[in-house]
């Protein structure tokens, strides 16, 4: 493993190796993005020269995780203005590439408001494309701010919550600076107490079927000298029987109107566990991933991956293959439940942190509330 490390650089944080940027070379302008698919075992970039790439990088989970896909749809929709193919076209496979991270839609909503709107202003095409890539990079920018802030706010409520200091948090799925333009939101809470030297240990659950916890939260967690261990995910009972748990922090793909928070399947388990033995769950989100128009729970849509991820283990550099392209570890033909999220309830949740502070107890007053804040914080 250190091996794998170290062609990455001995020297190099995680933080300088961007999940995305937007390059212009003289061949034309394009996204770049760190193929997470690959992770933590090679570096390989994956080079989108028009949105219908960046889609197919979106499903395949090369780019993941619901800030990012904010993110890298906006740039998709500057991506396609600027090279001139039809950007409504462009911004409705993108918004529809993935149907439960909230931003992704509202990130090409954003890019794609500010196409029409300097479109109508200007009639110049090439002047529409600059706001859409301005949009973009704002969004960018923003992301990386409310990362830093949700960070602060969610290490003041650990510190409060557990006042002995010494957290032991478990975490699920990869919430980091894979996911975002800055360090993230769970994790950034994480690595913000790791900072601070109050951090006893990350637990970390391999997040199956496709390892994002394993291969990419396990990484973040080395690069940054973070005390962690890897369980699987059906070792969580235990450990939290064991009293080795303080607090559970996980992110989310969208909040509900209600409180009801998707997010990686395997997330409502631990929540369940959490209020068992007494322990809080808190769930990490920039305002953005709060979706006013979905009511309740039961209306999230969960988006359902291909059964092939469970049933075969993938390792590319291995000839033998299933339907997907790894190696069966099941037998052929056998039908898998393969749901990407799960939704657990506002009575589970202890806290929701965002950058503009914390909901608690989690009502869909309090975060009709928050939301109004934000609203005003971003229009003044
Ligand atoms: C800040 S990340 C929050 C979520 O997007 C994350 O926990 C998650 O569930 C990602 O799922 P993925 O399927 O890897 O995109």
């Amino acid at each position: 493993m250190a091996d794998q490390y170290a062609q990455f650089g001995e020297d190099k944080r995680l933080s300088e190796i961007p999940a995305l940027r937007w390059e212009e070379p003289p061949e034309g302008p394009v996204l770049v993005l760190l193929d997470q698919t690959r992770l933590p075992a090679e570096e390989v970039e994956l080079v989108c020269t028009d949105a219908s790439a960046l889609v197919e990088a979106i499903r395949s989970l090369a780019v993941r995780g619901a800030p990012l896909l904010g993110i890298a749809g906006a740039y998709g929709v500057a991506l396609a203005a600027v090279r001139g193919f039809d950007v409504e076209e462009a911004a409705t496979a993108l918004a529809g590439a993935r149907p439960t991270a909230v931003n992704l839609a509202v990130g090409v909503r954003r890019a794609q408001a500010a196409h029409r709107d300097a479109l109508a202003r200007t009639g110049d095409v090439r002047q529409a494309a600059q706001a859409a890539l301005a949009a973009a990079r704002t969004l960018h920018r923003e992301d990386a701010e409310a990362s830093a802030r949700m960070a602060g706010h969610g290490l003041a409520l650990l510190d409060e919550l557990l006042p002995g200091g010494g957290h032991r948090v478990l975490t699920h799925c990869n919430s980091g600076s894979l996911v975002s333009g800055g360090e993230g939101t769970a994790f950034a809470v994480a690595l913000a107490a790791h900072r601070a030297g109050r951090l006893r240990r990350l637990w970390v659950d391999e997040t199956r079927p496709l390892l994002q916890g394993a291969r990419l939260t396990a990484y973040e967690a080395a690069r940054n000298d973070m005390a962690y261990t890897l369980l699987t995910d059906n070792a969580a009972g235990s450990l939290f029987a064991a009293g080795e748990v303080d607090a559970v922090l996980v992110g989310a793909d969208r909040i509900a109107a209600d409180g009801s928070v998707a997010n990686k399947v395997g997330s409502y388990p631990l929540a369940v566990l959490a209020r068992y033995h007494h322990v809080p769950f808190i769930v990490v989100a920039p305002v953005t991933t709060v979706d006013p128009d979905t009511p309740d729970g039961a209306s999230i849509e969960v988006e359902q991956r291909p059964g092939y991820e469970v049933t075969e283990v993938t390792a590319p550099q291995v000839p033998v293959a299933g339907a997907g392209g790894g190696i069966p570890v099941a037998p052929l033909g056998t039908q898998a439940y393969n749901p990407a999220f799960d939704v657990t309830p506002p009575e589970l949740v202890t806290a929701i942190v965002t950058e503009e502070g914390a909901v608690s107890p989690v009502t869909a007053e309090a975060l009709a509330e928050l939301c109004a804040r934000s609203r005003q914080v971003t229009i003044s």
